[in-house]
């Protein structure tokens, strides 16, 4: 794993037994606590801790966390040096959660609700590298949940600095979104909702719901920041209908783009161009403005190796390791996609363009 502030950190792929985390965001009223109770009363035998992060009483040194244990439920208290467990989860709030567990055994799944946190990008980073700091956790994804009938308002919410707004930051880094209480809204606008979600973020999975009833195997088990299933990034493109090509037509500063060049890469001038992207932000588009990434996943074929790469980003922090290796008969392609804002397609093809060993 790179970041601007660690440079070698020993890449180490997650054991099989490490217990996966997943970050709950989105916006006060949303259903974030109604779809925790749901996922606790319908747990399929499975130890799921839920730890509720409320804001608000800053003296706090502990935070209740409910377990769901073979169908029954108990609170644990989460003991934290600050009251905000996204505060001080750098400190000590993985090694709580730890503690806990070897306390009252393993859990199955942990999903962790940050209520108030504006951009749920900074506490994945923390369990990203934490993951690769030998932790019992791993980061399995981050779900964003948006209320149907206030979410297009939010996201059209200018800022005065000129940055993005919270909603489509949480939603431009959502591994999966849950667009709940579509009980309250009209088909049409439904329709609309989910079309501007999807010009944002076209890779998360979106699902719609009533009083946050999911299926848990939505939920569960994403695996979004691991390895990419061979050919997945294509076939999730395929089954949500869209061209890998496609260009977006909303007219939207936060988009998905996706680039599909055939051949093989060269990966010190592709880390350099993730580096210049993702640290330096000095890559600009044909307006002048940076180009900035929030998320980034792909697939890669590399010179002088047989073996698939994939290559995950989310802030600063970027991941690459081999996986499954591409079959004698298989077109090496790479892909990426990236999710940010001021993206430009002709300016990072051309980049990626000049990364390839072969740049005919
Ligand atoms: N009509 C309707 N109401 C819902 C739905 N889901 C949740 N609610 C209600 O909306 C209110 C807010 O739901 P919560 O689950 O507390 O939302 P939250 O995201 O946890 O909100 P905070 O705890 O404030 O962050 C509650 O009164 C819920 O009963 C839904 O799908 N439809």
């Amino acid at each position: 794993m790179s970041s601007s502030d660690e440079d070698e950190i020993p890449d180490l792929v997650p054991a099989a037994d490490k217990v996966p985390i997943t970050i709950i965001t989105g916006f006060l009223g949303a259903g974030k606590t109604t779809l925790l109770n749901y996922v606790l009363s319908e747990q399929h035998g499975k130890r799921i801790a839920v730890i509720m992060n409320e804001f608000g009483d800053g003296d706090s040194i502990e935070k209740s966390m409910s377990v769901g244990s073979g169908g029954e439920q108990y609170e644990e208290w989460l003991e934290l040096r600050n009251g905000c467990l996204c505060c001080s989860v750098k400190d000590n709030g993985v090694k709580a959660i730890e503690n806990l567990m070897t306390k009252k055994g393993r859990f199955d799944y942990i999903l962790l609700e940050t209520t108030g946190l504006a951009d749920p990008g900074p506490i994945a980073s923390i369990f990203w590298i934490d993951e690769e700091l030998c932790s019992d956790i791993f980061l399995d994804g981050i779900i964003t949940m948006v209320d149907a009938k206030y979410c297009l308002k939010y996201l059209s919410e200018k800022k005065e600095d000129g940055s993005i707004n919270e909603c489509t930051r949480q939603i431009a880094l959502a591994d999966v979104i849950i667009i709940n209480k579509t009980d309250l809204v009209p088909v049409e606008e439904l329709n609309d909702l989910r079309n501007n979600i999807r010009s944002i973020n076209t890779t998360a999975k979106v699902m719609e719901t009533s009083h946050a009833k999911t299926n848990l195997d939505d939920i569960l088990d994403l695996n979004a920041y691991g390895d990419l299933a061979t050919n997945s990034l294509e076939s999730t493109f395929k089954e949500r209908g869209y061209n890998i090509n496609d260009r977006h037509s909303i007219d939207k500063s936060v988009t998905t783009l996706t680039l599909e060049l055939e051949g093989n890469v060269d990966k010190e001038i592709l880390d350099k161009f993730l580096q210049t992207l993702l640290w330096e932000k000095s890559i600009l588009n044909s307006d002048d403005k940076p180009i900035e990434l929030y998320r980034l996943k792909g697939v890669l074929s590399l010179s002088h190796t047989d073996i698939r790469c994939v290559v995950q980003a989310v802030h600063e922090l970027y991941d690459s390791h081999p996986t499954t290796p591409w079959k004698p008969e298989e077109k090496r392609i790479n892909i990426l996609v990236f999710i940010g804002r001021n993206l430009d397609r002709d300016v990072l093809l051309k980049h990626f363009k000049q990364c390839l060993m072969d740049k005919t």
